[in-house]
């Protein structure tokens, strides 16, 4: 005999399936049950509450009625009519309900409405609003009267309510509506720019013409053989001058100047414009600090803008340094102070400066002080908003205004970062900063722009004010940018396989030399490099990350110097460089970007010169890329086509070529 018995559950028993069928049958027969005894009951519940609400619904239309006549107020009474004759339409709308859905509504309101009288609380408006849902049985009576006034007042209004069986405004309802456009609406000082001219040649301003410049600034013009200012350059000289004519502590009145924004095309002289009025300013200086700081995007543009600097600043007291890589960090330190009695004492002016070095001194303490600066100058500022992520900008400013909490507070020259203009803020004055911003392809986008937290920014834009709200009309994608008068653009629409042998053909049957050639990747500029060189009969070089920046200096300088017929280059080379007789820009692969479409088009017909640039485009690329061109405010991009002959003389050569270019190919691999 076992002691214990024990039980398991062993999952379903396996004893047929019959025994499961009749087990469900019979669950089935109970649920069926279970849903009569519901209706049954649900049925005679309506009927008692059908007859409780029509009782109710009188009771409260007695006492409408003895509130109309006591207060005669139009204005209820229509708040009323709307309501009763939207009642009658979501009683319409029930209409067209299945029966089921019905049903349930009903016994939902039902519920409603018992819980309401529980809790004592259902006001008669309730119950009126409530009524038509649980059933919609409203007596007949008060919604045919309400609705025949409805149609003595408006028989227009009661057309339309009789058709759209919804009176209800239905939040959120599925009735398609046009979608309203969004028309871009820029702050005033973007919508309404100083405008700039856009020809060179017949805006030029002799420079004597511009007041404020010293006899040896007008000197040194004259010698670089500066006889005339270009529209941008007579626009914002003077009104960088200007800001700084009650010397550097204060602006015009005694407010802190404006911040300067410029937008103007590629070679149109935007360097001029700012160095000019710097050197100009700050010549006037007793003590040597750094006032003027310069950050741009690349070595070989800072190194650009040094040089301009430091030829308009020979013959004054003014030192210009740069800090951009070219030197090591402790060449660079040694040129910002010295130490003299024991204190360090700042030997540069003007700094010219790649946010990542600049960024390198600053957190080094490497002697660059910024506490004196006065210009702030931000040349291609719409690539220098994007680089923002280094947080370049926001490092400058705690630089400038770090030591004003109150280190030495009896400084008279004290700064604190400006907030909102009180007369608080604007006692004691202090040293404005000033922001100057340049750039060929500046963004209308004013979140981007508030980045840089421009104080009262003036725009000075050769784009029209009345094209600016309407120019991205066509397509609100993209802004609108100016092209240099004497660019001529084309398209050469042509096979992944034709291009090498049409930049061989521009070369040495169009004689279009100095090319510059621009692609996508420093592959493909290496690649074709290495075929060009060995189809021979092309002076050649590249431009890319793969040469050391010195390399990188003296190709641009031998290009310059027109040792070389073309130069392949990545878009390293697209922005702001000018290399003067560029005579002729290819895109040998189209660009992605409409912005750097304009810079490297804009490496030629550069200050009021003529020049041309060809895009080769596939089949594919061939609509967009046009669209995006005519978009951007070209004047015209015309096609041009190579016929297949004229490039057969050439195929011999090019094949064999492609040959020893694979070897050469396997060889670096190796
Ligand atoms: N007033 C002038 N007279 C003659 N040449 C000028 C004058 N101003 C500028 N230039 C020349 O025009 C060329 C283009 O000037 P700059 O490089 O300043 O153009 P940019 O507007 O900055 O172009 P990018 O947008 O491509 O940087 C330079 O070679 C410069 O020396």
């Amino acid at each position: 005999m076992s002691l214990f018995l024990v039980n398991r559950y062993l999952g379903e028993e396996d004893d047929g399936s019959t025994l499961k069928e009749s087990r469900s049958q019979a669950l089935l027969a109970k649920l069926q049950q279970k849903a009569k005894e519901r209706q049954k009951k649900s049925l005679t519940e309506q009927t008692e509450h059908q007859h409780e609400e029509q009782t109710e619904l009188q009771d409260v239309k007695k006492k409408r009625k003895a509130d109309e006549d006591s207060v005669q107020e139009p204005q209820r009474n229509k708040k009323r009519k709307s309501k009763v004759v939207a009642l009658h339409s979501s009683d319409a709308d029930n209409h067209d309900e299945p029966a089921e859905e019905k049903q349930k509504k009903k016994k939902g309101a039902n519920e409603k409405q018992k819980k309401k009288k529980k809790d004592k609380s259902g006001s008669s408006a309730e119950v009126v609003s409530n009524t038509p849902v649980s059933g919609g049985d409203a007596p007949e009576d008060t919604v045919g009267e309400e609705q025949a006034e409805t149609e003595k007042d408006s028989p227009k209004q009661s057309s339309q309510k009789t058709s759209a069986p919804t009176g209800f405004t239905v939040l959120g309802g599925f009735e398609s509506k046009p979608v309203q456009k969004v028309h871009r609406v820029l702050p005033q000082w973007l919508a309404e720019p100083d405008v700039i001219h856009r020809d060179i040649k017949s805006n030029l301003v002799p420079i004597c013409d511009i007041s404020g410049l010293s006899a040896q600034l007008l000197k040194k013009l004259h010698n670089n053989g500066i006889e005339h200012f270009f529209p941008v350059q007579a626009e914002v000289i003077p009104a960088i001058l200007e800001s700084a004519q009650q010397g550097l502590l204060i602006g015009r009145g005694g407010y802190k100047p404006r911040d300067i924004c410029v937008s103007a095309p590629t070679g149109s002289g935007k360097t001029l414009s700012f160095v000019i009025p710097v050197i100009q300013v700050l010549m006037e200086r007793a003590v040597c600090e750094v006032r003027a700081l310069a950050v741009l995007p690349t070595k070989e543009l800072a190194q650009q803008v040094y040089k301009v600097f430091t030829s308009y600043a020979e013959g004054t007291a003014l030192k210009v340094v740069m800090l951009a890589g070219q030197k090591s960090f402790a060449t660079e330190q040694a040129s910002l102070s010295d130490y003299r009695g024991g204190v360090r004492r700042s030997v540069a002016d003007i700094v010219v400066a790649t946010p990542g070095r600049l960024v390198d001194h600053i957190n080094k303490n490497s002697g660059l002080c910024l506490e004196q600066l006065r210009f702030l100058i931000i040349d291609e500022a719409d690539r220098m908003i994007d680089s923002m992520h280094q947080s370049w900008l926001s490092q400058v400013v705690n630089a400038v205004y770090g030591s004003g909490s109150g280190s030495d507070a009896m400084s008279m020259f004290r700064r604190t970062e400006p907030a909102y203009i009180t007369a608080a803020s604007l006692s004691p004055p202090q040293m404005p900063l000033q922001k100057l911003l340049f750039s060929a392809t500046l963004t209308q986008n004013p979140e981007k722009l508030q980045q840089l937290c421009l104080h009262q920014p003036r725009l000075f834009s050769s784009i029209h004010s009345h094209s600016n709200t309407t120019a991205a009309a066509p397509t609100h994608k993209q802004d609108r940018f100016d092209f240099p008068q004497g660019l001529t653009e084309y398209y050469v629409p042509c096979t992944l396989s034709k291009k090498p042998l049409l930049i061989l053909h521009f070369i040495l049957r169009m004689k279009l030399s100095p090319v510059l050639c621009f692609t996508n990747s420093r592959d493909t500029a290496h690649r074709l490099y290495l075929l060009v060189q060995l189809f021979g009969g092309i002076q050649v070089a590249e431009f890319s990350s793969r040469l050391s920046p010195g390399e990188r200096k003296k190709t641009l300088k031998s290009f310059e110097q027109g040792k070389i017929q073309l130069l392949i280059s990545t878009d390293a080379a697209a922005r702001g460089i000018d290399i003067s007789g560029v005579k002729c820009v290819v895109n040998y692969d189209a660009p992605q970007y409409i912005r750097t479409y304009i810079h490297r088009v804009g490496r030629t017909a550069r200050a009021g010169k003529a020049g041309l640039a060809f895009t080769f485009l596939l089949r594919v690329q061939e609509k967009n890329f046009l669209q995006m061109v005519v978009d951007a405010g070209s004047p015209g991009i015309q096609k041009q086509m190579v016929k297949p002959e004229n490039l057969r003389s050439l195929e011999v050569r090019y094949e064999q070529t492609l040959q020893e270019l694979a070897d050469v190919i396997k060889d670096e691999k190796r």
